[in-house]
């Protein structure tokens, strides 16, 4: 089928098309998988290139007032994984800034960290210039030889340059390690090498266990896709980590599957959102479902919600969370109570590993290829993303 813009897919998956190597590659023409299975590679990288760069320049000044992460898109999500892996510890504000130029406030006292995978987005480049004449402290992380690092350039600040092999959507890695390391600098986090290399071996393992040549039936990643397919997935965190991990799923479920979808923090939804379950794609239409009927003659059309909770089972010590984590387990058990007494299906991810880099990791890893996985199933090129160009277009004076 071939939609408006001229992209073609089909509006019904097709599982086969997931365990066909050939089929895989005739969709995934520029390598989306390939790139997503870089992130542990990624890591190892931008550690590197953070190393040689000059961060050591933040330091004379001591600790600042607060940071501000800038950048748009899957740049603005590494302010998100600043903040989580700072946690309701660290001494200073963490602020993720997604709008152009920074907040009214910032000043001498504070650091700007500028992130740009294109190292063009009007909204990081503004954050920097005004980083630079408001005199405030300005770390810059992008492609190498952009107008951001020229702007870095000339406000003398340390540049991290990301080389740009990959989608910015399929560059969060790379991103993110650089940001967290000038955060160390600054002494507002504690990621030690031994996190940074236990992190990209869990992503090398999920990635080997998510590839292309793995079935359906042992492949998480293909699992979870073939899950969703035709629902309506809500993605919820159980902790301000998870939530993290949650929202990047709704960025690339987005963006490569084209699937709408609803994220967030359990904790607020149970507030409010998690009324969704009673809704007309919720209980109402699992309610209508004839359990002793065929199943390919119960209104194979209805859309449904799908529920995928990722949780952060365990290892956060109580001191050092938010909430106790007895309150955030008891309300994950809650939710899959009631997503089961109405009939909505639910896929529950754990978090594993010893540091919250890891345990981020351990979330995001398999998400990552089901988005891919789930726009294959489809027939959809994951890469393009005709809407996203036509947007700029239209928007750009
Ligand atoms: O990281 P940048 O190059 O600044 O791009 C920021 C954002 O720009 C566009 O909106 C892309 O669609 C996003 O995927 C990207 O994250």
């Amino acid at each position: 089928m071939e939609g408006t813009a001229g992209v073609s897919g089909r509006r019904h998956p097709d599982e086969s098309l997931l365990d066909s190597p050939d089929a895989l590659a005739e969709h995934d023409p520029g390598g989306m998988l390939r790139f997503t299975a870089s992130a542990g590679a990624q890591v190892r990288e931008s550690a590197a290139l953070a190393a040689e760069a000059n961060l050591s320049l933040l330091v004379d000044e001591g600790r600042p007032r607060a940071v501000v992460i800038a950048g748009i898109g899957t740049a603005g999500r590494t302010g998100d994984v600043l903040a989580t892996v700072a946690g309701p510890r660290c001494p200073v504000p963490v602020i993720p800034h997604r709008s152009s130029g920074v907040p009214g406030w910032v000043g001498a006292a504070d650091v700007v960290i500028a992130v740009s995978a294109s190292g063009r987005s009007p909204e990081a480049l503004a954050a920097a210039e005004a980083a630079h004449r408001r005199g405030a402290r300005l770390v810059a992380v992008g492609a190498p030889d952009s107008q951001l690092q020229s702007v870095a350039e000339r406000a003398r600040a340390p540049f991290i340059p990301v080389p740009r092999r990959a989608p910015a959507r399929a560059s969060l890695w790379a991103l993110t390690v650089p940001v967290l390391l000038a955060a160390r600098t600054l002494g507002l986090v504690k990621v030690n090498e031994a996190d940074l290399a236990e992190t990209a071996a869990r992503l090398d393992a999920d990635a080997d266990r998510c590839r292309p040549t793995a079935e359906s039936f042992v492949n998480p990643a293909k699992s979870l896709a073939l899950g969703l397919a035709g629902s309506i997935p809500i993605v919820w965190g159980s902790s301000p980590l998870a939530t993290v991990a949650a929202r990047r799923f709704g960025d690339t479920l987005s963006a490569n599957a084209r699937y709408p979808v609803v994220t967030g923090a359990l904790g607020e939804a149970g507030r409010g959102r998690v009324g969704l379950l009673d809704g007309v794609f919720g209980g109402l239409v699992e309610g209508e479902r004839d359990i002793f009927a065929d199943p390919q003659e119960t209104d194979p059309d209805a859309t449904r919600l799908r529920l995928v909770l990722l949780r952060d089972g365990g290892l956060n010590a109580d001191d050092d969370s938010d909430e106790p984590l007895a309150v955030e387990e008891r309300r994950a058990d809650a939710v899959q109570a009631l997503a089961e007494r109405r009939g909505v299906r639910c896929d529950v991810i754990t978090a594993e590993g010893g540091s919250a880099l890891e345990r981020l990791a351990s979330l995001m890893a398999v998400p990552d290829f089901a988005s891919v996985y789930l726009a294959l199933a489809h027939g959809l090129d994951p890469m393009a993303v005709p809407a996203i160009t036509e947007m700029k277009e239209l928007s750009n004076p």
